[in-house]
């Protein structure tokens, strides 16, 4: 037998170990929600204040969650924060799980450079996951020594609120994984919809387009973007206008995404750079996260 057959033989299919590494607005989410369904969860990022700041946005979110429980609400809190730790070290957030979603930067090199040492330091049956909006999974996971173990897991934004996910299967990504990342999104409490390696997925693949033609819409002078998020919101029933959903998404997440989308497509003009996404990056305004960007989120 050869080693992924060895692998796959041994490989337990039942996840209860789970952690995630980059602790920002998708990572924090998907560690919340893995503990709140009673995952024992290890949530990684690079620095302590990355991860302090992580806790404090758990905690905030699962008082949301909590108020509507009544008298369960404080003891479905302690219960959900006891199932969590918080680490910067790889070795530890590999050691012993059965499942690795990756929720960092956008940047293909960099989460190809993190797999690896993931894979380095994880037992052979763990299974490894990216939660990319628009890179291809397969090539994230190409260095992998067992490419089998590996396939995407698209979460929505926010994690707590959104019922979806994506479950996405790479060129390698053998049934049986496969298979175990469904059953773990059902234990998540969420709908999976399957779809393979394909740009941007369903959701994405839909949503690109619309943001791209709102903003050129604005930068036209067509219309105020306070106009084009109430129309969509009022005219179409998002809960969210397309500016107000760039905002939250992070307006550097677009601009990753927005970039490599171009460099791959360079003669698709849908994808081409936007000044004013440009703009607000360079002044560091990149939505919600960061108190601005379309629009101010300071305390007056
Ligand atoms: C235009 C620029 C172009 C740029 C280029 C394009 C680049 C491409 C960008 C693509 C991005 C893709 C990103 C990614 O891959 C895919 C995504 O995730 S897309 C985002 C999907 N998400 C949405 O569409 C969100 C839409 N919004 C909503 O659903 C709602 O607005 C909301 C976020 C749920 C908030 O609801 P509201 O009613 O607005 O606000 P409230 O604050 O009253 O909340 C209502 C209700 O929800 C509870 N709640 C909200 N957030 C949380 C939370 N984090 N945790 C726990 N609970 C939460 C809140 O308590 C309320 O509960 P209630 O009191 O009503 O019981
Ligand atoms: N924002 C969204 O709406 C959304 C939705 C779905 C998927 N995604 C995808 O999820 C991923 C994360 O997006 P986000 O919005 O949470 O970003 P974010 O900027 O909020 O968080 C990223 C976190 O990763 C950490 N990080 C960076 N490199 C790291 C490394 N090598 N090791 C450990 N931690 C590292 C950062 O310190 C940061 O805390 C991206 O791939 C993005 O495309 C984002």
């Amino acid at each position: 037998m050869n080693s992924r057959l060895i692998a796959n033989s041994l490989r337990s299919l039942k996840v209860q170990n789970v952690s995630v590494v980059g602790s920002g607005l998708m990572g924090a989410g998907i560690a919340q929600v893995a503990a709140q369904t009673g995952h024992n969860v290890v949530l990684n990022d690079l620095n302590e204040a990355a991860l302090g700041k992580a806790q404090a946005g758990i905690e905030k979110s699962l008082g949301r969650v909590a108020k509507k429980m009544g008298d369960e609400g404080p003891k479905f809190v302690e219960d959900t924060m006891s199932r969590m730790t918080f680490t910067t070290s790889i070795e530890e957030t590999a050691a012993n799980a059965d499942l690795v979603v990756e929720a960092i930067v956008e940047n293909l090199g960099i989460k190809q450079k993190l797999f690896s040492d993931l894979e380095a330091a994880a037992s052979a049956q763990c299974i490894l996951a990216t939660n990319t909006s628009s890179l291809p999974v397969s090539a994230i996971g190409a260095n992998l020594k067992d490419t089998s173990r590996f396939g995407g897991l698209h979460f929505f934004n926010p994690v707590p609120m959104m019922k979806l996910l994506e479950v996405i299967k790479a060129n390698d990504t053998s049934d049986e994984v496969f298979q175990a990342m469904l059953d773990w999104g059902k234990a998540m409490n969420k709908t999976t919809v399957k779809c393979i390696d394909t740009p941007g997925f369903i959701v994405n693949r839909l949503l690109v387009p619309y943001l791209m033609e709102a903003i050129r819409l604005v930068e036209r002078g067509h219309a105020t973007k306070e106009d084009v998020d109430i129309a969509m919101k009022l005219g179409a029933g998002h809960p969210m206008g397309p500016l107000q959903l760039a905002d939250y998404v992070g307006l550097d997440t677009c601009k990753f995404i927005l970039d490599g989308w171009h460099q791959e497509y360079p003669n698709e003009p849908l994808f081409n750079p936007v000044d004013t996404l440009n703009k607000l990056n360079e002044e560091g305004k990149i939505g919600m996260k960061s108190g601005e960007g379309f629009y101010s989120y300071k305390k007056k």
